[in-house]
């Protein structure tokens, strides 16, 4: 069994316990009475590589990052820095995450959030919705075909923008031809834990204009944000080096100022 096997077994095992104690109505129910989500895509989209800053205690990879007694002062603190979005690991057994985490994140910050997590049923995307989350990670490598084109359909219909993560070319072929309009590509193979950041240049050349290109995890600086601008990032997802850094404000700030002037060319992709 791979880590990201593990992984997902144990975000199965939690989701039916928690199914167990509140059924798919009950949330769908919540879902009606709650506000629209907020635009994710547009925040991303804006002039220049964004920043989506990443709330992580710790990883399987790295084991413990970082204490974070308060999401949400964090997260505040990467919005005044200039995040254009905050993921949160709501993943318990390996990264010390909860959905209170999200809860706390989406009621402090006013940027798009990102519940990150193992999502391969319906019942936890609604159960993302529900929390407040506004985008919505979906693996490419933990899901089937058919899985994935349901995903992203739920996603999209109760409001969610998925951010459908790939590794390597097979799986972004398999991406784009289930729908998705936000890719994110991961420098790090969730089988080895291994990073290599020059996945991103290899894979950005498929990805059309009008599909919003995420370049995620291995960023330890602004070097790294140049390097993916310059490969056309939209944007960077960034967990470690900021929750690692002793003042997440100046260390999202700081990866911001490296970017090159931004393209004067608005981009159009739908949500
Ligand atoms: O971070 C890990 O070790 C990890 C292991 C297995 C599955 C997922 C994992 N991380 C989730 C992420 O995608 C990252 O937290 C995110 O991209 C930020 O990465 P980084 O900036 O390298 O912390």
């Amino acid at each position: 069994m791979s880590v990201l096997d593990e992984i997902v077994a144990g975000a199965r095992a939690d989701m039916r316990r928690r199914e167990r104690e509140t059924g798919l109505e009950v949330l769908i129910h919540r879902v009606r009475s709650m506000p629209p989500t907020r635009d994710a895509v547009a925040a991303l989209l804006r002039p220049g590589v964004q920043v989506i800053a990443e709330v992580k205690r710790r990883s399987p990879s790295k084991g413990a990052l970082a204490d974070v007694p308060d999401p949400a002062d964090l997260a505040a603190a990467y919005e005044s820095g200039g995040a254009a979005a905050v993921s949160v690991l709501t993943e318990g057994r390996r990264f010390g995450g909860t959905q209170a985490d999200l809860r706390a994140v989406r009621d402090r910050v006013g940027v798009p959030v990102l519940c990150k997590d193992f999502l391969v049923t319906p019942y936890q995307l609604w159960e993302a919705r529900t929390c407040g989350a506004d985008l919505a990670l979906l693996i490419v490598a933990a899901l089937s075909r058919g899985e994935l084109v349901d995903l992203i359909g739920l996603a999209g219909r109760i409001g969610l923008t998925p951010l459908v993560e790939v590794h390597d070319r097979r799986e972004l072929d398999l991406a784009l031809s289930a729908g998705a309009r936000v890719i994110g590509v991961n420098a790090r193979d969730l089988r080895t834990l291994r990073i290599d950041r020059s996945v991103f240049e290899r894979l950005a050349p498929h990805i059309p204009d009008d599909v919003v290109k995420v370049a995620e995890s291995g960023v330890r600086g602004p070097d790294d944000v140049l390097g993916h601008a310059a490969h056309g990032a939209d944007a960077v997802l960034v967990g470690e080096h900021l929750v690692t850094h002793g003042s997440p404000a100046d260390a999202v700030a700081s990866l911001l100022a490296a970017r090159p002037a931004p393209l004067s060319v608005p981009r159009r992709v739908s949500r």
